[in-house]
């Protein structure tokens, strides 16, 4: 027996929330939120009158004071009660109080201006608190919308994730949410008869055999209860919760049997030789989707089927954007040659020519969706580059002109971004780069100026070919200064920087220090590792056998920057802002993102143009406290939180959310929300611009105004990158790669979708006007592309009570 405790619980995905702890105010809660199922037809239809606001009301109040409200918390009344469950809470609904309250009625008037004053004030709580409320929900009570947001929790759920997503959806329908308030409490007894599976939600639970005790300890996303399920037999241990609040799912054996039954038949199982190698859901008549295959069937699927080239979200597109999690370029280019050469025994002679010439015209499409999907980073590749000559003088020879233009056409697409790229110096981003690496070295390093013509992105990407400077450091602060190719890995560099400063490169490894003096032990195999580090931190080698000893960061990793805020207006700088930005986010492929997802150590590819569109976020906030932070006259500062404000406004108008919020999180940091002289200071009109600003940050359903806001905004956007990297490791974490033999498809599609409306953000050319302005201020834009800035917290804070130290109040 395998006892869980010593591996610790595998993330859900969530942070426990203290409502979870607080069951009362969360029973309050789900039984507004929700009609309850003893509700008459009457209540049903006008649910938020009566007892039901009374109740909202008083949780208002609570909410608010943190005391017990008025009335008492309905007594928790089980559905069901379960085997021996005690005083178990079945779906987590306290059965409402009949009291529909005759003096509540009378309230009506104002009841919607306090309900939504209400239910803001309790969902801004914590995103899990409306899952659990819907959860709460009895099924038949679920709108299209719960279920869609149960589905979206499922998808992260451990115990689930062999599950396909049509089974998911299912389950999202039917499951049931159960809570146990104490440690101690039996879920069910050995040997009683199965009626549910459970997942664990919050807490954990010990398994118990008669004769041998306790066997095992379940933790979150781990799940009980199927086997006497499937057996149809008895329950072959006890279950007895560990913890206070326990919350689990729960899926009766009915629906278990059910969606398990439906999904049977509607699955299409191809076997190979007696092996399963993929399986098809059936969608409408005679349509099917691959929800899982071998790597080599999805290959014969792809040559197999019609392909769209102009189709984004075909299984084409899916395939190509994230082929690298389960087979290599060289796989991929081999395993279409081969297709593309082949002529199949089975193929008779006269049908034979058609079936043959078909697969080619599918194999050459193909791979124009493949070069439209990888780009530049494609047609850089040595193996891409044989797999593409042979099909081109294939096609040409057979022939079948009509694809080799359609092949060429995507080609010279991605050629002129490939030939873009050959500029070893791109100005803008090795100014990025360089400041970066030219740490201690004074600014700019000698570069070219900066070269943005009107309204056209025309700063190339960075290419995996680029040199680029880089220090590397010693304990002793002794510094070598190497230049390197963008993706040479960390192993390399340390080699490198080992024999420069003779050294014994095997006794040493390369870390990054932080301004702060944190370390991080980079891998052999780490790829950009120049565009990873953080702000202000730098590369050192450091023996290994002092892996335990603090190191010291240089000076100049803390050094105050000495240029003075620019006077230019904060419409100037706006656009300055978001020109930056935007050329960054232009930059970024969809591959960087994907090689990201999976390890980006694993490829052997760079991801440098996302590494700094992620970091300029982080840049752009920095820059916002340490001006604040470094201003000693009140005045002055007050003026600067305005000009803030004003620029976050207007960079807002520009659809650059990243920017909008660098600066609005940076103002709410505590080294600048402490201000509180700057912060009276401010107009009133002022503060109520930032309040409103700072409401679309609200953490509150997973974001959900953030991403409700920016998904209505006029295109192109620069999204809020964090936001949307967590959602894509999120997917990952949450699905299986590989599920029993076969590659899980599913959330292949799932992570390609999400590529796909990242890269939608970029639709359009930004406005004219920003161009304009933008390119007026060649001091402006040197400004903008080289801020530099305190990264260390603990600084900031310090230099915060520096220039407004606290005011302590008289004691009387
Ligand atoms: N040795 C064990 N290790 C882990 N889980 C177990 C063990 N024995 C039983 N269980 C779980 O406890 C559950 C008891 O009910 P079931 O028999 O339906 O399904 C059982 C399994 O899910």
């Amino acid at each position: 027996m395998v006892d869980k405790r010593s591996s610790p619980p595998a993330p859900t995905g969530h942070k426990v929330h203290p409502f979870l702890d607080d069951p009362q105010l969360f029973y309050k809660f789900c039984d507004l939120n929700s009609s309850s199922s003893s509700s008459s037809s009457s209540e049903r239809s006008a649910p938020l009158v009566g007892g039901r606001l009374q109740q909202l009301m008083n949780l208002f109040s609570f909410s608010r004071n943190s005391t017990p409200s008025a009335s008492p918390a309905p007594s928790p009344t089980p559905r069901r009660r379960p085997n021996s469950g005690e005083d178990a809470i079945v779906n987590g609904r306290p059965r409402s109080a009949s009291s529909v309250g005759a003096e509540s009625r009378s309230s009506r008037g104002s009841i919607h201006s306090v309900l939504e004053e209400c239910f803001d004030t309790i969902s801004r709580l914590s995103p899990e608190v409306l899952i659990l409320a819907t959860l709460a929900k009895e099924p038949c009570e679920r709108t299209e919308e719960d279920k869609n947001m149960i589905y979206e929790e499922l998808l992260n759920v451990r115990a689930l994730r062999h599950l396909t997503n049509a089974v998911k959806r299912e389950v999202a329908a039917c499951v049931r949410l159960q809570h146990h308030p104490r440690p101690g409490q039996y879920l069910f007894h050995q040997g009683e008869k199965g009626d549910s599976w459970y997942v664990v939600l919050k807490g954990s639970v010990n398994v118990i055999i008669k004769g041998k005790g306790v066997v095992c300890t379940l933790h979150e996303g781990d799940d009980f209860g199927k086997l006497s399920l499937l057996t149809a037999g008895e329950r072959s241990a006890s279950i007895r919760t560990r913890e206070p609040n326990s919350y689990f799912l729960q899926i009766e054996s009915n629906d278990f049997r059910r969606i398990l039954m439906s999904v049977e038949d509607s699955t299409l199982k191809i076997t190979h030789r007696g092996r399963e190698v993929m399986h098809l859901q059936r969608e409408t008549v005679g349509s099917y989707t691959v929800i899982r295959g071998t790597p080599e069937r999805m290959l014969d699927h792809l040559v197999g089927s019609e392909v769209d080239t102009s189709q984004e979200g075909s299984f084409a597109h899916d395939f190509f954007l994230t082929h690298v999690a389960f087979m290599s370029m060289a796989d991929v280019c081999s395993g279409l040659l081969t297709r593309y050469r082949e002529k199949k025994e089975e193929e008779k002679e006269s049908e034979g020519e058609v079936v043959t010439t078909t697969r080619k015209k599918r194999i050459a499409r193909a791979v124009a969706v493949w070069i439209n999907v990888a780009k530049s980073q494609l047609v850089k590749d040595a193996v891409f580059l044989g797999l593409l000559k042979e099909l081109q003088d294939g096609l040409e020879a057979d022939g079948l002109t009509e694809e080799l233009e359609v092949l060429n056409t995507s080609l010279s697409e991605s050629i002129r971004s490939a030939i873009l790229g050959k500029h070893t110096h791109s100005p803008v981003l090795s100014g990025s780069l360089n400041h970066i690496l030219s740490k201690g070295r004074g600014r700019g390093g000698g570069l070219e100026e900066p070269r943005i013509t009107l309204g056209i992105c025309s700063v190339p990407p960075a290419q995996p070919q680029d040199m680029e400077g880089v220090r590397v450091h010693t304990e002793e602060h002794i510094c070598c200064r190497l230049v390197v190719r963008l993706d040479t890995k960390a192993g390399a560099i340390r080699d490198e920087a080992c024999s420069k400063l003779h050294l014994p490169k095997f006794k040493y490894q390369l870390c990054e220090v932080t301004s702060s003096g944190q370390k991080k032990v980079l891998k052999e195999d780490d790829i950009s590792v120049m565009s990873e580090t953080s702000v202000n931190g730098r590369l050192f080698i450091l023996p290994r056998s002092h892996s335990q000893r603090t190191v010291s960061p240089l000076q100049d990793q803390n050094v105050k920057p000495v240029i003075p805020f620019p006077e230019d207006s904060a419409r100037e700088i706006a656009a300055h802002l978001t020109l930056f930005d935007w050329n960054l986010f232009s930059n970024t492929q969809q591959m960087e993102v994907v090689y990201n997802v999976f390890g980006r150590h694993k490829f052997g590819k760079i991801v440098t143009n996302l590494d700094l569109l992620l970091r300029r976020f982080i840049e752009v906030k920095f820059w916002i406290v340490t001006t604040m932070c470094m201003e000693p006259d009140l005045t002055r500062r007050v003026a600067l939180l305005k000009k803030f404000i004003k620029i976050a406004g207007y960079c807002k108008g520009h659809s650059n959310v990243n920017s909008f919020l660098a600066i609005v999180l940076a103002l709410s940091n505590p080294a600048v929300s402490r201000m509180k002289l700057t912060w009276k200071e401010l107009a009133p009109k002022m503060k109520r611009r930032f309040d409103s600003f700072d409401a679309i940050t609200d953490p509150s359903r997973n974001q959900k105004v953030l991403r409700a806001y920016q998904s209505k905004l006029p295109r192109p956007v620069v999204p809020f990158m964090p936001l949307v990297m967590k959602d894509m490791a999120f997917l990952h974490e949450g699905n299986e790669t590989m599920i029993e033999g076969l590659v899980n498809f599913e959330k292949m599609r799932l992570l390609a979708e999400k590529v796909r409306s990242l890269f939608e953000f970029r639709t359009g050319s930004l406005p004219n006007d920003v161009c304009l302005l933008a390119n007026k201020n060649p001091e402006l834009q040197k400004y903008i592309r080289d801020i530099r800035v305190v990264d260390n917290q603990q600084t900031l804070t310090q230099l915060s009570h520096e220039v407004e130290p606290t005011v302590r109040p008289l004691s009387t």
